[in-house]
């Protein structure tokens, strides 16, 4: 696969999703061939299967459930989309993948780092991101910012206590121990300016590499 996959990772409000938006704007204009997508979803099958991991009233969810359904999202994620725009030698941008697996899985639901990365491998078979940027936020700043935005719809794990937000930090620094030379650390408590210069330079040195 010619192409460049590289993925974006951090708790929730940490301003993935608005930088990402950013570069992907950024790199079209410079004349880059990218394309921006997101887990759960980015392909219809997992959009649907995203509308049953995040409704806020599917309470009864079993943990091993939910890891496996994010398992089988990303599998036709990857399969229908991801997989051709790097055969086609696009750089894939994606807001989330196996790394948040690990961390809100893996970590703060306790199902094991190691034992939710040995499911997803049966959906991944070894694609990997080349790179990943990792925003980081102490989960009380994430959770103040996502309370503000009065647009953003409410979903089910943003309901969790914020003990369980710790974790998924925690977890991320575990993954990142795990990975330490494919995954960059970005302090994500800064303005959206001056995160959005760190990442976009970080991006393109990994792209000139
Ligand atoms: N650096 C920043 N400073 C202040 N507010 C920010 C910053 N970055 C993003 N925001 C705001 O915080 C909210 C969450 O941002 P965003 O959706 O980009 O985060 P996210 O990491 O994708 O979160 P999630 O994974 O929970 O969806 C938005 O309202 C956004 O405008
Ligand atoms: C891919 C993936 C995601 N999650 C969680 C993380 C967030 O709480 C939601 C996705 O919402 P976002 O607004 O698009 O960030 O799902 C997870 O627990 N495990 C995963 O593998």
């Amino acid at each position: 696969m010619s192409g460049m996959f590289i993925t974006f990772e951090g708790p929730e409000g940490a301003g993935k999703t608005t930088i990402i938006h950013m570069i992907h704007d950024q790199l079209k204009k410079e004349g880059y061939d990218v394309i921006l997508t997101r887990e759960p979803g980015g392909i219809t099958i997992a959009e649907q299967i995203r509308e049953i991991i995040l409704n806020p009233a599917n309470t009864a969810m079993d943990a091993r459930t939910e890891a496996l359904l994010y398992a089988a999202a990303r599998r036709q994620h990857l399969v229908e989309k991801v997989v051709p725009a790097l055969e086609h030698g696009k750089i894939v941008l994606c807001d989330r993948f196996v790394d948040s697996s690990l961390a809100y899985q893996g970590f703060a639901r306790k199902l094991g780092i190691e034992e939710v990365y040995q499911i997803n491998q049966f959906a991944i078979e070894d694609i990997m991101p080349q790179a990943t940027l990792f925003f980081d936020i102490k989960p009380e700043l994430g959770l103040e910012r996502i309370n503000k935005n009065k647009e953003r719809e409410v979903n089910r794990l943003d309901l969790e206590k914020l003990e369980f937000h710790h974790n998924v930090r925690k977890g991320y620094l575990k993954v990142i121990e795990k990975f330490p030379n494919r995954i960059y650390s970005i302090d994500a408590s800064k303005t959206i300016e001056e995160v959005y210069q760190v990442a976009y330079e970080k991006l393109i040195s990994i792209l000139n590499k």
